[in-house]
């Protein structure tokens, strides 16, 4: 038998936990408050896309957006992990998109409905390769960039987020169990824009990794 590998976490089927409103600078674009504690929500396993294959608009939105986040992986699980230890339950990293249909979340906040259709959909989750947390020795610190067809559109440093990574594992432990495998989103900084059917997206972590996705209309 052969033991299974994180560096492809994404097969593993386990959960994707989302951080909205991580950054000051993205609440405000959408006029939301600033969270005073982590906003969560979940993608499921089934959202994941990797290089290679086509982020596919769902035929219910007219207005898709980028997302650009860290995402953290898990290697050690945990209930109620204190925020000192946090960092030993992380393997490491990957830069993620959390696709959005923006005009769909719109609604569903205005009816106080759930975000599932506008964040958990089919290929709503890109995902880069594994990044070995030795990699990334202050993912506090790291600079993410989102261009569409060559045009800058998001720019932001993980130092921005309101809340830190070992305070996010923390937090979300004492409800949700982390087990090996899991991702954890931590948020968008500001620049969200609209994406269309054939817009090549490239994305990166300054100096660690790039990646790069077209987006297809559903057949
Ligand atoms: O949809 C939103 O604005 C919330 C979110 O995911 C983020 O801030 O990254
Ligand atoms: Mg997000």
């Amino acid at each position: 038998m052969t033991a299974r590998n994180i560096s492809r976490f994404w097969e593993w089927g386990r959960k994707i936990i989302c951080v909205g409103r991580n950054y000051a600078d993205h609440a405000k674009e959408l006029k939301n408050a600033i969270p005073t504690e982590p906003v969560l929500f979940l993608k499921p396993p089934s959202a994941y896309v990797r290089e290679g294959s086509p982020i596919l608009v769902p035929l219910y939105t007219s207005n898709l957006h980028h997302e650009v986040e860290l995402g953290v992986v898990i290697g050690k699980g945990g209930t109620a992990i204190p925020q000192s230890n946090a960092m030993e339950h992380v393997a490491g990293y990957a830069l993620c998109l959390d696709m959005t249909a923006r005009d769909i979340q719109d609604e569903c906040k205005s009816k106080g409905l759930p975000w599932t259709l506008a964040k958990a959909f089919n290929t709503s989750c890109p995902v880069s390769e594994f990044i070995p947390r030795e990699r990334i020795p202050d993912p506090g610190n790291v600079k993410l960039w989102l261009r569409v067809n060559d045009q800058l559109r998001q720019s932001g440093c993980t130092s921005q987020m309101i809340f830190s990574i070992p305070y996010l594992i923390s937090y979300i432990s004492d409800f949700i169990t982390l087990e090996e495998g899991d991702l954890i989103l931590t948020g968008t900084p500001k620049g969200v824009s609209a994406v269309q059917e054939h817009d090549e997206l490239q994305a990166g972590i300054e100096d660690v990794v790039t990646m790069s996705f077209r987006v297809d209309r559903q057949d």
